[in-house]
């Protein structure tokens, strides 16, 4: 039997995804209409044998988090159950803590994903290529390229181009290693915690060491990457899966629109049930949309491409929206409002004839290789130009505009503004 583990991070972990991590933990951000982690939930659900889903992070026990476990629970038949860490242990320390649980009833091998990245998940070929490559090696690290610029900011894996075998892994390296990266989707066998386990021991008599010469106290940390990766890269103990399949990381709110789009695009085949269709009645659909079926939409309304409309939204007449997310209990139902690339935040409203832009992040669509820059908040002393953001319950009123903005919760805007965070 297999088992998979989600790695969800925690509540300071998502200070680029602010203001939307004020008001729901970054996994369960809606990315084309579900949370985020409901994807690699679906995903783990149809591998074959699969007995047990655990999320692991340092959020405190919340109703949100409750209630996305019990209905996807329900919803895909497998159990899920979250363990907590006691303070953030890194990549390799929580699911180190936790190994009993992950090990009880003996899997086979187990999946480890981070939480913040989208991916169509090979995990089925991922476990017939660790099966094809024998018994000795202890994981599988799934590998996609990237450019060799936008390379060093991940995990780089050089690899044996006839066996895959890693034989060096370097983190964030300063200068190219390879254009292979890390997708931060892991198969295991519990060898892995053999080797966890040795870094451990070493770590845990360096802080004794450290606390007795300094009286300071040193975090528990230990990182799949630094401390595991790079040591056993070389050894025959890992081997890099590469996909062809599409794959992005989500760091920042812009990184959600393109997610989405992503995802959306992966409905075709996986949910064509959850893209809106044009039908008589109701709204103009351009491309793949979500529309949950609570919302509310004026038949004149243009949606797409690439829009989510979530639970309780109302939009009006002639509304125009486009590369956008609009959340739960928005309400676009001002006449002839437009929103374009942006998210707009639960409970918020736009005005009649007001616009809501930003400007989209997108990779290099010229080179195939290209990954979604994750942009610092600020360039040259300004805010970088982004997706514009509505956090919750913001009033915008009706013809100003607001472009390239990110407005924190709950504000009612008097005027238009851009390049601006709005405090
Ligand atoms: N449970 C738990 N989860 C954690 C912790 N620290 C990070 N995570 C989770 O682990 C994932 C990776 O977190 P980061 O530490 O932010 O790493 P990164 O910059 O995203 O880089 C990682 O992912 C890249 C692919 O997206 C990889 O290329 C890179 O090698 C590395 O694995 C995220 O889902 C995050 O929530 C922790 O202490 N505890």
């Amino acid at each position: 039997m297999l088992k998979a583990i989600i790695l969800i991070g925690g509540p300071q972990k998502g200070t680029r995804f602010r203001p939307l991590s004020f008001e729901v933990p970054k996994p369960l951000f809606p990315v084309a209409g579900v949370p985020m982690l409901q994807h690699h939930i679906e995903a783990c659900a149809q591998v074959p044998d699969m007995k047990e889903i655990i999320l692991i992070g340092f959020y405190q026990p919340n109703d949100e988090l409750n209630r996305f476990i019990s209905s996807a629970q329900q919803e895909l038949k497998i159990p899920i159950r979250y363990l907590q860490e006691f303070a953030a242990l890194g990549t390799g320390g929580g699911i180190y803590h936790f190994r009993d649980q992950i090990l009880s009833g003996g899997p086979a091998a187990f999946f480890i994903m981070n939480a913040d990245v989208c991916s169509e998940f090979p995990l089925q070929e991922m476990l017939r290529f660790h099966r094809q490559h024998g018994e000795n090696h202890c994981g599988v690290l799934l590998g996609t390229t990237a450019n060799r610029t936008q390379s060093l900011n991940y995990g780089c894996i050089v690899e044996n181009h006839e066996t895959n075998e890693v034989l060096h892994f370097v983190e964030k390296p300063s200068t190219f290693v390879s254009d292979i990266i890390n997708c931060g989707i892991y198969l295991f066998t519990q060898d892995i915690f053999g080797h966890i386990g040795t870094v451990f021991q070493r770590n845990q008599q360096e802080r004794i060491q450290e606390e007795l010469t300094n009286g300071k106290q040193m975090p528990e940390v230990i990182r799949l990457e630094q401390d595991i990766f790079t040591t056993l890269a070389g050894q025959k103990k890992l081997f890099v899966y590469k996909t062809q399949h599409f794959w992005s990381q989500i760091k920042s709110a812009g990184s959600a629109i393109y997610a989405s789009r992503l995802y959306l695009k992966q409905y075709h085949q996986a949910h064509p049930e959850r893209l809106a269709t044009n039908q008589d009645g109701t709204p103009k659909i351009i491309g793949d949309v979500y529309i949950h079926p609570t919302a509310n939409i004026h038949p004149s309304a243009v949606l797409g491409p690439n829009v989510s409309i979530g639970k309780g939204v109302t939009i009006g007449g002639g509304v125009r929206v486009r590369e956008s997310i609009v959340l739960h209990g928005a309400s676009l139902f001002q006449d002839h409002c437009c929103v374009l690339n942006s998210i707009v935040g639960w409970d918020s409203t736009v005005g009649k004839w007001a616009r809501v832009e930003g400007t989209p992040s997108d990779p290099n669509p010229n080179d195939p290789y290209a990954k979604i820059d994750s942009e610092t908040l600020f360039r040259d002393g300004g805010l970088t130009p982004s997706i514009t953001i509505l956090g919750c319950n913001v009033n915008i009123p009706s013809e100003v505009i607001i472009r390239n903005s990110i407005v924190l919760p709950h504000k009612d805007l008097n005027r238009s503004f851009q390049n601006q965070i709005i405090l």
